[in-house]
């Protein structure tokens, strides 16, 4: 069954624990965001695997470059899975890798930006990566003519362990569950939800 991650993007530890811990009992994997981490600093990664020790906690560092010295301190720091990122040289995410293994903890590539996203999730998945998220930022999301069909027909054809992340939620569920992607990535469809453990439950039996 696909993993449900649910993406926190908000900005502060408080807010990021207090909605872990509402939507816990729905969740596989933990993903800190890339701006609570830039607004936090590594203590956040540590605080939330302190809280949910029995959860993977999935720092979205995004790591453009220095691959092994940023994946040492994610892992240091409590994290079970990092990012690197897609776009960048292979020698980043192979540092990355290496460090992975010496902590026995686990990288995801996230193909934001990447033009031609299953060509780049086949390469760099013979680099020892865990899954590669098939990824449209927020940015890309917000464009006119934006919509999510185009990561899942990706997640089907992709033929490597993926996840997709990109504006998922309760209509497109059960279209990613189909694709095979082996986790589904969610962020506004649940902290932006006036009951956000309702959301994350009717989202992890859409999985089942
Ligand atoms: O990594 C991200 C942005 O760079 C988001 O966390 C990811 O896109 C998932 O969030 P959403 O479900 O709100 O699209």
């Amino acid at each position: 069954m696909a993993k449900l991650q649910v993406a926190i993007d908000l900005l502060t530890t408080e807010d990021a624990i207090a909605l872990a811990t509402k939507v816990a009992p729905y969740i596989d994997i933990i993903e800190l965001g890339t701006p609570l981490i830039k607004s936090e600093g590594l203590s956040v990664i540590t605080a939330m695997k302190e809280a949910f020790p029995d959860k993977k906690v999935f720092a979205d560092f995004k790591t453009a470059d220095a691959g092994a010295l940023e994946a040492e301190m994610a892992f240091k720091a409590g994290a079970d899975y990092i990012t690197i990122l897609g776009a960048v040289d292979d020698a980043t995410i192979a540092g990355a890798v290496a460090k992975a293994k010496e902590y026995n903890r686990a990288v995801v590539v996230d193909t934001i930006g990447v033009a031609d996203r299953v060509k780049r999730a086949q390469e760099v998945s013979k680099l020892g990566v865990e899954f590669v998220e098939l990824h449209a930022g927020l940015d890309e999301q917000a464009k006119d003519g934006y919509s999510i069909q185009v990561l899942i027909d990706e997640a089907t054809n992709a033929g490597v362990p993926v996840s997709i992340a990109g504006g998922v939620n309760i209509n497109s569920i059960a279209d990613v569950k189909k694709s095979g992607a082996v986790v589904a990535v969610a962020g506004g469809a649940i902290y932006g939800a006036e009951d956000p453990a309702a959301a994350a439950k009717a989202l992890k039996e859409a999985l089942a």
